[in-house]
């Protein structure tokens, strides 16, 4: 092989982490983007690339966990994927992994997106125009109207309350913008960025300067763009798959999951085309070590059984919190871990509550994806899902059909504290007390009374640095990590996950499939970075 093509060593690349970026990160380093690399070398797959994932537990998935309990799916943790924005990549990875026939689209009712409001479940108003009509006239018509005649914001970056609340009214920022943020990113929207949190309304109106003006004009501009824009990144054969695969409907608020097994259907995928040898289950990596070999950086892994790894890339999808000050991969680097140390986390308990009852089945079947709770209620509860809405078809049949499935998130960043005295730090609470609440809340708010029913069957999970935390700031942030990693690795380490380009798990599937493009144009020393078309006809 031509050193042209191969830089020298490169070769070997660990993933660190068994949760959807890793996976996502090791399919297309070895798949689609490593293959079409490695066919170009004219190498074969043995002896030319090494690359081995770790995983520290028993499973794959990490915060992607089903339960399928008597055929009711259960997710513990996320519950659907949107369509929209990077959701284009993951449908493009769905059916590379022929996974396209188990998709399984929302129910239309699932539009619709409630609140909890003075103690009433009401519709999330899907524009302002609704927010007005639907009484908050009050606190909305002054700011509305001079936000439109107002200058070009100026700010760099500043805090979703003061964004919102600047141009809406601090009431209707309160009542409809905070709760979007529990609902996401369990945060605290005192602190949480504008600019990260919702980019495209912060460009929209640095474009247009005005909120408004610029969302109304450009509100039809983006449907139609969004598909192909985004689609941009994908060749046309990839983009004919994913628009065959939404059947003409580019419906962009549409989200999916996936029939009989839920979310992890797609992780479970993805596990079963690693090879076993490739595949280090249980195994923590508990350290790593740099050093040069004749002028080439290798990394020196220990992992939780005590054995060493030596590698020359390592993609680590863990956690940023991993690589904090004080903690075990903190010490490889005191600058990166100064950095890491700065990303802040939401604690999420996530209670899951399965009736099997026609009472309940009822009180449910009007509130569509569910509802949320801001602050100002003073509950201890971030939102309500009723998947069984969502998707039907995974409720499971149970007496009659009359299966519902209640998920109750409690928790979140600890500066809700500052306007909910109701807040909980789940963290240090036992799942039946999280299970308790859960009830007495489904009961108090979906008028249930006991003797109606109780739930056959509850899960309860608690996730620690659940989210990460997109704080004002973040941005920068993120920006200094990359230059850092840059600066003194040259793309040797990367580091991946739902930490950077948004929460999700598209963010985090398209995060990684750009990370395993860099790794290989590093690898094979590839120049034409920006516009590498993924061939598909020699996916597997
Ligand atoms: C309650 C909740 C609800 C959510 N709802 C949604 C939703 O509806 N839609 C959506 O798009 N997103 C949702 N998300 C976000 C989504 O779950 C994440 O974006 C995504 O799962 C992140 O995957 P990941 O692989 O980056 O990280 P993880 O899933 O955390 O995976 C990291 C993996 O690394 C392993 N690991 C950690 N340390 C080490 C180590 N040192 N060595 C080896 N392995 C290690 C862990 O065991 C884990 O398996 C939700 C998240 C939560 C918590
Ligand atoms: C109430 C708590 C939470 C619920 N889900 C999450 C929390 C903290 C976590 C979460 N939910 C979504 C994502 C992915 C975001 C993305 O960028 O794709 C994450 C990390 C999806 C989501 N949930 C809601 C919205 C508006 C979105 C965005 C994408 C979409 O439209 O699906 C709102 C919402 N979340 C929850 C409920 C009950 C709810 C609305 C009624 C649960």
């Amino acid at each position: 092989m031509s050193s042209s093509i191969l830089t020298q060593g490169g070769k070997r690349v660990a993933v660190l982490g068994g949760g959807v970026s890793g996976l996502t990160a090791y399919h297309y380093l070895t798949k689609r983007v490593g293959l079409a690399a490695q066919l170009r070398a004219k190498q074969n797959e043995d002896d030319m690339l090494k690359i081995d994932l770790f995983e520290s537990s028993p499973r794959t998935g990490g915060r992607i966990e089903t339960e399928v309990w008597e055929k009711s799916v259960i997710e513990r943790g996320p519950r659907s994927i949107r369509v929209a924005g990077h959701g284009i990549h993951t449908l493009d990875l769905v059916a590379e992994l022929r996974l396209e026939n188990q998709i399984l689209f929302a129910c239309k009712k699932a539009k619709t997106r409630y609140m909890l409001i003075d103690g009433k479940v009401q519709p999330l108003p899907s524009s302002f125009l609704n927010a007005v009509r639907f009484g908050f006239s009050n606190g909305l018509v002054y700011p509305i109207l001079s936000e439109i005649f107002r200058s070009r914001s100026k700010e760099e970056d500043e805090s979703i309350q003061s964004f919102f609340s600047r141009r809406l009214g601090e009431n209707a920022a309160s009542m409809f913008v905070e709760p979007v943020c529990l609902g996401i990113h369990g945060g605290d929207y005192t602190r949480l960025s504008i600019k990260s949190c919702f980019p495209s309304l912060y460009e929209l109106e640095r474009e247009s300067g005005s909120l408004i003006l610029g969302s109304l004009l450009a509100k039809k501009k983006q449907e139609a763009e969004s598909l192909e824009k985004t689609a941009l990144s994908l060749d046309h054969d990839s983009v004919r798959r994913v628009k065959s695969m939404l059947n003409k409907d580019n419906d962009s608020t549409r989200i999916f999951s996936f029939k009989d097994g839920g979310l992890q259907m797609l992780t479970d995928k993805l596990t079963k085309s690693i090879p076993e040898r490739k595949l280090y289950m249980n195994t923590h990596i508990q350290s790593i070590e740099r050093s040069d070999k004749n002028g080439t950086p290798v990394y020196r892994l220990v992992d939780s059984h005590g054995n060493e790894h030596e590698y020359d890339t390592v993609v680590s999808t863990v956690p940023l919190h991993q690589w904090a000050s004080k903690k075990p991969l903190g010490s490889f680097d005191s600058e990166l871990a100064a950095l890491c140390s700065k990303m802040e986390y939401s604690n999420i308990a996530v209670v899951n509550l399965v009736y099997d009852s026609t009472p309940v089945r009822a009180r449910v079947s009007g509130l569509g994806f569910g509802y949320l709770v801001a602050s100002r209620e003073g509950l201890p509860v971030l939102g309500v899902a009723v998947d069984s809405n969502t998707f039907p078809e995974s409720a499971g049949m149970g007496n009659g059909g009359a299966r519902s499935i209640i998920t109750v998130m409690i928790g979140g960043n600890s500066g809700i504290s500052q306007r909910n005295p109701q807040w909980q730090d789940v963290i240090n609470m036992k799942k039946s007390t999280l299970i308790d609440i859960a009830i007495k809340h489904v009961e108090q708010y979906l008028g249930l009374n006991e003797a109606q029913t109780r739930p056959i069957h509850t899960a309860a999970t608690i996730y620690h640095n659940a989210i990460p935390h997109y704080s004002v700031g973040h941005q920068a942030l993120c920006k200094q990590i990359e230059q850092h990693l840059q600066d003194k690795y040259k793309g040797t380490l990367q580091l991946g996950g739902n930490h950077m380009i948004g929460v999700g798990v598209n963010d985090s599937i398209y995060n990684s499939k750009s990370i395993a493009q860099k790794v290989i144009n590093r690898i094979f020393n590839n120049n034409n970075k920006d516009n590498v078309h993924y061939r598909t006809d020699i996916v597997k």
